[in-house]
């Protein structure tokens, strides 16, 4: 799978009684990745949840990568992205195998990245970029960065952290492969709302 367009990721608060119908919205928008990210302790939900997300994401050909949980991915056969203290890569490469999607939070510095690329990363991210609401405290990072990894870091780049449909041009024109969006994709009103803003970041990979 190419990793190139709209990354999507849920957020258990924003999502809260409709986790599904957006997620849903946001693949049929054309959402490539999506990301499970759910800090709770409650594993049988966590399970459950997954593997609804699972479903629909073979349905709208797109990957599931689970946000901490190597375990959770190991399970379901599934991608996994790591920040900094959630775990060795390498040891989630043996685990989850050579096929598997795993990414690795670099925040703002191309010495992890090429760590991360070493240990067997599928893709590095970048950020936060903007102020974000889900993570207002994550050290920030800006469009130098991505003009500093070229040549440098031969892996796909995500960029995230309060990307919206507006800064996301930038992003992408200074070579982020796609853009990770929690609050610009699911602070929706509707399905139909979170369906329009995936198309229109898809779109922004796909200049006509
Ligand atoms: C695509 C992507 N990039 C960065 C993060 C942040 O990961 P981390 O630093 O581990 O923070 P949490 O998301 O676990 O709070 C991410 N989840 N996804
Ligand atoms: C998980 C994470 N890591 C850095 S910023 C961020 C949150 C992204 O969410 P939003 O798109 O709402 O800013
Ligand atoms: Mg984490």
């Amino acid at each position: 799978m190419k990793l190139r367009g709209l990354y999507a990721i849920t957020d258990s608060q924003l999502l809260e009684g409709r986790l599904l119908p957006y997620v849903e919205a946001a693949l049929k928008g054309g959402a490539k990745l999506l990301q499970y990210r759910d800090k709770s302790t409650d594993e049988a939900r966590r399970l459950r949840e997954a593997e609804a997300l699972r479903e629909l994401c073979n349905r709208y050909g797109a990957s599931l990568i689970i946000n901490d949980d190597a375990e959770l991915a190991a399970r379901l056969g599934v991608g996994l992205h790591l920040g900094q203290s959630d775990g060795s890569l390498s040891v989630a490469r043996a685990l989850l195998g050579r096929q598997a999607i795993i990414g690795g939070t670099c925040h703002a510095q191309l010495e992890l990245a090429e760590a991360a690329a070493k240990e067997g990363a599928s893709y590095v991210a970048f950020g936060r970029f903007f102020n974000s609401n889900t993570k207002p405290g994550a050290p920030s990072a800006d469009v130098a960065l991505l003009d500093a990894s070229k040549g440098r870091i031969n892996l796909p780049i995500v960029a995230i952290g309060g990307v919206t449909q507006d800064n996301a041009p930038a992003l992408i024109a200074h070579g982020a492969s796609m853009v990770a969006v929690i609050h610009g994709l699911f602070a929706a009103d509707s399905a139909a709302d979170v369906e329009r803003r995936a198309h229109a970041f898809s779109a922004l990979f796909n200049p006509k």
